[in-house]
């Protein structure tokens, strides 16, 4: 917001409300857009705002399943979770919606949560709810549009799932809206009429440091540095977060002197801001909106409408002083000594000039504003940026070029919104400024019309639509991925204040991108606990930021789609819905994959994992729940066949065989794999048990990896040294069928032979093949039926659906076996994120002296780097030729047994 008010603006300083008047005077604060003067402030908890009532509190329903609904029976008010920043120019709304409940009677969670004492998440003292907070923008000229959409999808009426909340339609009379920005005064009579909600006027201000610090706090990759077209996500220490400058360039523009959550004071702002650059470009260049002055910008050339030092210094630089003869002396100098009119000059060239003009104005004035506070940090948010690479290469040209390279300019990825979150953040206890990184997922946004926080047309009510719409999606989905006119280099601004060279291909208007994901609330997840350093752990092993590396992968899961679109839709019948589901899923993930080439820090910082993850995410939107259903049932009856005669050829064998054949045994069952090509090509050839018996034949040590002496050493002892068997190992199993029934189960039953408490992990959602959480007790119960040792583990650890009548007599009857327990791991990909891990796998992880990590993608694609507090070993058949030549110098098919003592 501008310092000389708008008309806006005016309203906003004019007209208050007795409440605000009131904080002032309480609070001793002054109108924080009052001039460049500063004022503290703190942000304000309205009283106003109907709060939970959380007496008598119970959960409905089942208490055993996964985040169950919560009712509160004597919570009268609407709970509203929407929150607008209303601007002179956009309108930004953040909302939030309910996970879908997922109504499992799981008993096994019950038993694990009674073994290991799971606690919810950590130590929330009241009921947030598992959820997603969306992203989403409209033009303030299209209002009625945006009420339209809150009106269809409800959100002026509590959004947290009315079915659950309230037993009856609400009655808004009483429902306030959280909104902050001129708006919230200039229309709210509009929203009384409209959707019958009272507007309640946040401060502005208090909005957008509440919004930025719960952004840098809470999303990993939100700031980011952009210097000559390149992006780099930047690791914000928490601790060591405040003081910074907050740079939000709206219409105009304010800085603030960010000190901690609530304590800030506006110390300047300028005047000469995004309304600037909009209103004189409209005016000189007859432009229809703010987009297209931004696209004529990337086909300007300023040095026809600067005054440039060699201009004036004939065709020399300025060296005495340090100025090249490329530098800027004047923006729109050089009219004044040409005989031209504006209808003279390009639109494309008046552009350029305008937004070098501001952009290197803003930077200039925030840097020195961080000189005189002396602050390290600048963040730029506000939707001026709108994700515009030459915008922030200028901007922080700028910043470089003032302070000498002391300082550097970083921007935020959820810019634009930070007003609207902050609103959002002042509703009282839903717990929001609790959340921590590890309780946030960032997930694509796929509920189309929605992309980008850009609406499409009207909101979605069911699958249906939203199938329809992706078919339409080619059209829109070419538009939004349509690579943006490239310049070449010389003609975006050889002048300069030197040359911000942000490369051509980088500079595009974000005004159609699919950039701010959906963020997925997730109150349970935490942080394994056995990581050696959370702070440097990095999940992925491949970093996709490298084009060539994204160029494969992205190649790799597009050949596969056809394939997997037959598996998907046969998975569900091969009716008609799901042919047509098939189809939306695989435009929708074509889409996906088209946009971050174009773009490939679209959805933050992506490494493989996430990009597998995509993949899978994707199937779940178009309610493909488990497309590999059928082949993991005919793999597991495969496998359950032939492991008698397995576990009989291990028990005859000495100890030190025993534990190679098991560890080879794991190996070779890595094959079954349906994610990778080259593995799919060989079940068209063989039956299971014969590529099995192949697999296992090839085994030849040394492998790839080979640290088998040393586990052996371990596990067995080495001379006269013994150590005494591990505690507890946590076994993250991977693929269903051969893979943990002939490989990770025969291990299990060995680690529990030596007196080993062994926690199965695996999934909590199905991707690929891989074996899940709900799936393994009927495995192990089928397993158990030939063996003593795994039915009485099981039993003991509550596996078995028979012992499962008294949970409270199982838990205190003693039992001469180590127990065998099974725990979800939070993930749905074939890969996992260990920073984010279901809390029962963290309560698992308390006692545990042994991480045991199997597959592809849990063990190379991620963590392959990671180390841990207690021994770990990695095992994993490397099935893609490109892998194995990258990461252990070898070829397709070679292993990894990757042992790795605590240090
Ligand atoms: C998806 C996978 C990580 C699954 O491997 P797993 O974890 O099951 O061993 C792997 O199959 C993969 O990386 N596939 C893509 C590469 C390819 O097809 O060659
Ligand atoms: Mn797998």
């Amino acid at each position: 917001m501008m310092s000389v008010p708008t008309e806006t603006q005016q309203n906003h300083e004019f007209i208050e409300t007795n409440d605000e008047c009131k904080k002032k005077k309480e609070g001793g604060g002054e109108d924080t857009m009052g001039g460049v003067g500063g004022s503290s402030s703190s942000i304000h908890r309205s009283a106003s705002r109907p709060q939970l009532d959380l007496s008598g509190a119970a959960i409905h329903g089942n208490f055993e399943e996964k985040d169950p609904v919560i009712l509160l029976p004597n919570q009268s008010d609407d709970i509203s979770h929407l929150a607008l920043d209303i601007g002179g120019s956009l309108i930004k709304l953040v909302y939030f919606s309910r996970h879908e409940d997922r109504l499992v009677n799981n008993r096994r969670k019950q038993t694990v949560k009674d073994r290991l004492g799971v606690t919810n998440g950590g130590m929330r003292s009241y009921p947030i709810l598992g959820g997603r907070l969306h992203f989403v923008k409209f033009e303030t000229r299209k209002m009625n549009e945006c009420l339209d959409f809150i009106h269809s999808k409800q959100l002026h009426c509590g959004g947290m799932d009315s079915r659950h909340w309230r037993s009856k339609i609400p009655n808004n009379e009483n429902a306030v809206i959280k909104a902050t920005g001129g708006g919230a005064y200039k229309f709210s009579d509009l929203f009384k009429e409209r959707l019958g909600v009272s507007i309640e006027k946040e401060d502005e201000m208090d909005c957008l440091v509440a919004g930025a610090n719960f952004l840098l706090k809470a999303i990993r990759h939100e700031a980011f540095t952009h210097m000559e077209g390149q992006k780099e996500f930047v690791r914000i220490d928490h601790n060591d977060l405040f003081p910074y400058l907050l740079v939000n360039i709206g219409s105009g523009v304010s800085m603030i002197k960010v000190d901690g959550d609530g304590q800030f004071e506006r110390v300047s702002g300028t005047n000469v801001g995004g309304g600037t650059y909009w209103g004189l470009g409209r005016l000189l260049t007859k432009c229809k909106s703010f987009d297209e002055l931004l696209e004529l910008s990337q086909r300007g050339d300023n040095r026809t409408i600067d005054m440039l030092v060699g201009d004036i210094y004939g065709g020399m630089d300025y060296s005495k002083i340090g100025l090249s003869a490329s530098t800027i002396a004047s923006s729109f100098g050089k009219t004044i000594s040409e005989n031209k009119e504006l209808e003279d000059y390009s639109p494309e060239d008046i552009s350029l000039s305008l937004l070098r003009m501001i952009s290197y104005n803003i930077g200039q004035i925030a840097y020195l504003n961080a000189l005189r506070f002396g602050l390290k940090r600048i963040f730029f948010g506000g939707f001026f940026i709108r994700g515009h690479a030459y915008t922030m290469d200028t901007i922080s040209f700028a910043v470089h070029f003032w302070s000498k390279g002391n300082a550097q300019a970083m921007f935020l990825r959820h810019e634009g919104f930070l007003g609207a979150l902050g609103a959002f953040m002042s509703y009282e206890k839903h717990g929001l400024d609790d959340l921590k990184v590890h309780h946030l997922v960032e997930r694509f946004p796929m509920g189309a019309p929605y992309v980008g926080g850009n609406i499409h047309g009207p909101p979605l009510g069911d699958l249906n639509e939203k199938i329809s719409w992706m078919e339409k999606f080619i059209l829109k989905g070419t538009e939004i991925t349509a690579p943006v006119p490239m310049d070449s280099p010389g003609t975006t601004g050889l002048g300069g204040f030197e040359v911000p060279s942000s490369k051509g291909d980088s500079l595009r208007s974000d005004a159609s991108n699919l950039n701010v994901g959906v963020l997925h609330l997730e109150p349970t997840l935490e942080v394994f606990p056995l990581l050696r350093d959370p702070k440097t752990y990095e999940p992925n092993t491949i970093d996709l930021s490298d084009p060539g590396e994204l160029e494969y992968w992205v190649k790799v899961l597009s050949d596969t789609l056809p394939d997997l679109v037959d598996k998907a839709v046969a998975s569900e019948g091969a009716t008609d819905d799901a042919k047509r589901r098939g189809d939306a899923f695989a435009r929708a993930l074509s889409a996906h994959l088209a946009r971050l080439i174009e773009e490939p820090a679209a959805y933050g910082k992506f490494g493989l994992a996430n990009l597998l993850e995509l993949r899978e995410d994707c199937l779940r939107e178009f309610h493909f729940s488990d497309a590999y259903r059928s082949i993991k049932q005919r793999e597991n009856e495969a496998s359950l066949a032939v492991l008698p005669d397995l576990l009989l050829e291990l028990d005859s064998m000495p100890e030190e065989r025993r534990l190679l054949t098991l560890i080879e045994g794991v190996l070779a069952a890595n094959i079954f794999d349906w994610g990778s090509r080259a593995c799919v090509d060989l079940y068209n050839k063989g039956t299971i048990i014969e590529i099995y018996r192949m697999s296992r034949n090839k085994m030849q040590r040394p492998w790839g990896v080979d640290d088998f002496d040393a586990l052996n050493a371990r596990m067995l002892g080495s001379g006269t040294s013994t150590s005494p068997p591990y505690k507890r190992a946590l076994l993250f199993v991977d693929n269903s069928g051969a893979d943990v029934i002939l490989g990770m189960l025969p291990l299990a039953r060995e680690l529990l032979r030596c007196g080993t408490e062994v926690v199965l992990v695996a999934n909590s959602l199905p991707a690929l093949n891989d074996v899940t959480a709900m799936e393994l007790p009927d495995i192990v119960a089928g397993a158990a039926k030939h063996c003593d040792i795994l039915r009485g583990a099981a039993e003991a650890g509550g596996l078995l659906v028979d012992a499962m009548s008294s949970i409270d007599d199982r838990c205190n009857k003693s039992s001469s076996w180590v127990p065998l327990m099974v725990v979800e791991n939070g993930c749905g990909g074939p890969c996992i994120d260990l920073r984010q891990v279901s809390s029962e796998l963290a309560a698992a992880a308390k006692d545990a002296d042994l991480v045991v990590l199997e597959g592809m993608g849990r063990s190379l694609h991620t963590n392959f780097n990671g180390r841990f507090r207690c021994d770990a070993l990695k095992l994993a058949m490397v099935k893609n030729q490109r892998l194995a030549e990258k990461l252990i110098q070898g070829n397709i098919y070679d292993c990894v047994c990757r042992f790795e003592p605590a240090s």
